[in-house]
C-alpha cells in the first residue's frame, strides 16, 4: 500500500505518471494535444478532462510520450485514461514477477478499440497477448492500433461470436492448440443494461467521494451488459471453473466498491479460496481488482496503487 500525506493511496510507485507531466512542455512538442489544451493568463495550458475530444489527445499523446505508441479509438467508443491501465499492468507484473518466467502469456478480455491492455503488456513487457472483443467497430480499430505499432507478432485479436461467452468460443475453436496463460486481465462493462437508465447509476457515495474529474466516454455497447460488472465477472468465474488449467492467474477489475464483496462471496461460494483484492488510485478516480487461481501459487503481494 502506498500513502502520503495529501492522498491516501497514491499510484503505483512504478508508474512512469507518479510525477505529474509537464503539459506545456508537452503541448509544445505535441501539435495535436496543443490543439485541445486551454490557456492560462500565465502562460501555462490547462487540460479540460470533461471534454472527449480533449480526453482523447491527451492519452494519444501520453502513449506516444511514454510508450512510442500509436493509438487511435474508433469514433463514439471508450477513451481510456493511462494512469489506471498503467496501474492495472504493474500489479500483473508484481503478481507474476515471483513465477520468474522467461515468456508470459496473457488474455485481455474485452480489449477495446484502443486495444491499451495489450498494447502497454507488449511493448512494455514483450508479453504475447490475446485480446477478445466482440465489437465489431473495436476489433477493427485494435488490428490497426496493432498493426501500426508493429506488435503483430506479440498481440492476437479474436473476434468473440457471442457476447456471452469469455473463453469458451476460443477455447473451443483452438482446442488443438490448448496454449497455457499466465494471466487473464479485464475491465468489464460496467452498467447492468436492465435497468431502466443504465447510466444513472451511483457508484460513488458523493459525501465521501468527489464527482470524477473526466467526462464519460464510451458507446452502451461497450460499458453495458445484462446484470453489469458483477455478472460479467461471475461470468468469468464460472468459465474459470470449466477452463481452471488454462490460465494460472485470473483477474478483473471492478468498478464499484459494493461490487468487490458480492464477488468474493461468489468465489467462496464456489471453493475458490486462492484470491486477493487491490485497489488502483487516479485523482478522485478508485478501482478495485481481484484475482484467484486454482494453483498454489502466492497471490498476497497484494497492494493498493
Ligand atoms: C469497458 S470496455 C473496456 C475496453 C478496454 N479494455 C479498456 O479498458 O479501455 C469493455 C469491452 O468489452 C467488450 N465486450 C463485452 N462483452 C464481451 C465479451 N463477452 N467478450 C469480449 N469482449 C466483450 C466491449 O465491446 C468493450 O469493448
Amino acid at each position: 500500500m502506498v500513502r502520503n500525506r495529501k492522498k491516501p493511496f497514491a499510484m503505483h510507485p512504478r508508474n512512469v505518471l507518479r510525477t505529474a507531466p509537464d503539459y506545456t512542455k508537452l503541448a509544445i512538442k505535441h501539435s495535436n494535444f496543443r490543439r485541445v489544451c486551454e490557456l492560462e493568463l500565465n502562460g501555462k495550458v490547462r487540460i479540460n478532462f470533461r471534454n472527449e475530444q480533449t480526453l482523447r489527445e491527451l492519452t494519444k499523446m501520453l502513449l506516444l510520450e511514454y510508450f512510442e505508441l500509436e493509438v487511435d479509438f474508433a469514433p463514439g467508443s471508450l477513451v481510456p485514461t493511462l494512469v489506471l491501465r498503467l496501474n492495472y499492468i504493474l500489479w500483473l507484473e508484481d503478481l507474476l514477477a515471483a513465477l520468474k518466467l522467461t515468456t508470459v502469456h496473457g488474455i485481455d478480455i474485452g480489449c477495446g478499440s484502443s486495444c491499451i491492455y495489450s498494447l502497454l503488456a507488449a511493448k512494455k513487457n514483450q508479453w504475447q497477448m490475446l485480446a477478445l472483443e466482440s465489437k465489431l467497430s473495436n476489433i477493427e480499430y485494435a488490428r490497426q492500433n496493432i498493426q501500426r505499432n508493429g506488435l503483430q507478432e506479440l498481440v492476437e485479436v479474436y473476434g468473440q461470436p457471442d457476447k456471452q461467452n469469455i473463453f469458451k468460443s476460443y477455447f473451443e475453436a483452438s482446442s488443438i492448440d490448448a496454449r497455457t496463460y499466465e494471466f487473464c486481465l479485464c475491465n468489464p462493462p460496467f452498467f447492468d443494461s436492465n435497468a431502466a437508465h443504465p447510466f444513472d447509476a451511483n457508484t460513488r457515495n458523493p459525501a465521501r467521494r468527489p464527482a470524477p474529474n473526466n467526462v464519460r466516454t464510451g458507446s452502451a455497447e461497450e460499458l453495458t451488459c445484462s446484470g453489469g460488472e458483477v455478472q460479467f465477472v461471475q461470468r468469468i468465474i464460472d468459465e474459470s471453473l470449466l477452463y481452471k488449467q488454462r490460465v494460472l492467474i485470473y483477474t478483473s477489475m471492478l468498478g464499484v466498491k459494493a461490487n468487490v464483496p458480492k464477488i468474493l462471496d461468489y468465489l467462496k461460494q464456489r471453493e475458490i479460496n486462492n484470491v486477493t483484492t487491490t485497489e488502483f488510485h487516479q485523482g478522485h478516480t478508485t478501482r478495485w481488482a481481484i484475482a484467484w487461481s486454482f494453483k498454489d501459487i502466492n497471490l498476497n503481494i497484494a497492494t493498493k496503487h
